[in-house]
């Protein structure tokens, strides 16, 4: 199998159909970002490529051949760890010594550093979210899947968090939830509409910068987001 993830197949929730038979094959490098109407099934897809149980019945193929983080919508903090304690915390339930430095970094580069020692509750709801994406960012993952990750954070910390992670994640597979064709436009190399009818794969004009997600005010990022937002509107 030469992609990084391959989905093929049909879901219900009970007797409901949840979405028509979709095919998404990712590759081994890149971002794809997955955009549609709430309660469509992205995060369903994003379950079943985790290996994760979903609320939906599912009939088809699902393969992954690496290694997979995945980073929720529910930040999903531990309440008594701190910022540190979390992100490091997959590599500690594995049994491993975190790399203390590494994680100091990333909490440094999501703009944490002098809450590392705080607690989630004593986080806005943004700053949670960053703690939750450090952490993903931490499992150090060939294959990525992000659900709405920056859907918390103000618009200047959202477009940093986005470049951030176009930087870091170069190289991997990444699967993006996201409700914001502007963010779709600055970082998909794919993108990907669902809805009840299936997936249809949109036009992305102009390839993305290595390591570098597209810039937000270039005139082609914007005839894009307007492209998306006219088709989600259709
Ligand atoms: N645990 C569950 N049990 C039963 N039904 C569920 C469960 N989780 C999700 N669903 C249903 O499955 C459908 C798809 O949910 P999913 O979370 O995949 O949608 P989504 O496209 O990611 O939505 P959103 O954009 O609002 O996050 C929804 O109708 C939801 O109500």
């Amino acid at each position: 199998m030469s992609a990084a993830a391959i989905v093929r197949g049909r879901a219900w929730v009970g007797d409901t159909a949840l979405f028509a038979p979709v095919d998404l094959e990712l590759g081994t490098t890149g971002w794809t970002c997955l955009l549609g109407p709430s309660g469509v099934g992205k995060s369903t897809i994003l379950r079943l490529i985790a290996g994760l149980e979903t609320g939906a019945r599912f009939e088809g193929r699902v393969e992954t051949n690496r290694p997979v983080a995945l980073m929720a919508q529910d930040p999903g903090l531990i309440g008594w760890l701190d910022v540190t304690g979390n992100v490091t915390l997959g590599a500690r339930l594995r049994g491993e010594n975190p790399d203390p430095a590494r994680a100091e970094t990333l909490i440094k580069a999501v703009g944490l550093a002098d809450r590392a020692h705080h607690l989630p509750s004593n986080l806005s709801g943004g700053q949670r979210q960053r703690v939750a994406l450090a952490r993903t960012l931490f499992e150090d993952r060939p294959l990525v899947l992000l659900d709405e990750p920056f859907s918390a954070l103000d618009a200047r910390t959202r477009a940093q968090m986005q470049d951030l992670s176009a930087h870091l994640l170069d190289g991997r597979t990444v699967l993006l939830v996201t409700h914001d064709p502007a963010e779709a436009a600055r970082l998909g190399d794919r993108i990907v509409l669902l809805r009840e009818d299936g997936l249809t794969e949109w036009s992305v004009p102009t390839r993305r910068p290595d390591a570098a997600a597209r810039p937000y005010d270039a005139p082609e990022v914007l005839a894009l987001q307007a492209d998306l937002m006219r088709g989600m509107m259709a």
